[in-house]
């Protein structure tokens, strides 16, 4: 199977719902369905942080959203375990820039769909040149998600991207509500990267449909 198609992925990119268990305050396969059944356009899993599944258990949470996810055409992908991206054969794996590189990456995962965090320009260049099909800027507003989270820089970086002609499909991350998602959109991110927002919200399906409102 060739890469995904650039158009193809920008479209798939607009409303990411990202979540794992320790995200979740209900069962995360309800979230997820309800989720999907909202209108997200693609789903990552990222167990990860205080509390997260590990081994067998992880990896039958992962089974059971990925099967969800293709009974309704949602691409699936794994946050950082390329292990559990292969062995699951996901649509993709997103990584880090602690991770491995993504030249080595790509080499190991063919033609699955390759999102990388980039928090400089010089950061997504690298990241293009070795083969990311996205990437992931943010935090673009205060996020309690992520401990490690680097310095919040608003939309700056992903207009910085674009006034350079970086063309990349993006994503923005972190913070992303249905509130802000517009002003990340307008300044040039194909999509928005949503946990806590979707994950804790009270109506869940009501959320990502008023959040999809905003994007598409
Ligand atoms: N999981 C993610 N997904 C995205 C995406 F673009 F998909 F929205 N962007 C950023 C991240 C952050 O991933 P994480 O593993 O927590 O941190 P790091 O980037 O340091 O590896
Ligand atoms: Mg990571």
């Amino acid at each position: 199977m060739p890469r995904i198609n650039e158009e193809k992925l920008r479209d798939a990119l607009k409303v990411y719902f990202i979540v794992g268990s320790n995200n979740c305050v209900k069962n995360p396969v309800q979230v997820v369905e309800e989720a999907i059944e909202g209108g997200i356009t693609i789903f990552q899993f990222r167990e990860k942080g205080k509390d997260a599944l590990e081994g067998h258990e992880k990896y039958m949470l992962a089974k059971e959203l990925q099967a969800i996810c293709k009974t309704k055409g949602i691409p699936f992908i794994v946050n950082d375990d390329i292990d559990l991206a292969i062995e699951l054969n996901a649509d993709g794996l997103h990584i880090g820039q602690e991770d491995e590189p993504v030249m080595n990456i790509r080499k190991k995962i063919g033609d699955k769909i390759l999102g990388v965090s980039a928090h400089s320009l010089e950061e997504a260049k690298i990241a293009i040149k070795n083969g990311a099909d996205y990437l992931g800027l943010g935090p673009i507003f205060p996020t309690k998600t992520k401990e490690d989270a680097k310095e919040v820089r608003g939309t700056t970086l992903i207009e910085e991207l674009r006034a350079n002609g970086l063309d990349i499909p993006i994503v923005g991350i972190g913070g992303i509500t249905i509130d802000n998602a517009r002003t990340v959109m307008k300044a040039g991110a194909d999509g928005v990267a949503v946990i806590t927002a979707i994950s804790q919200s009270e109506k869940i399906l009501e959320t990502t449909q008023r959040l999809s409102e905003n994007v598409l």
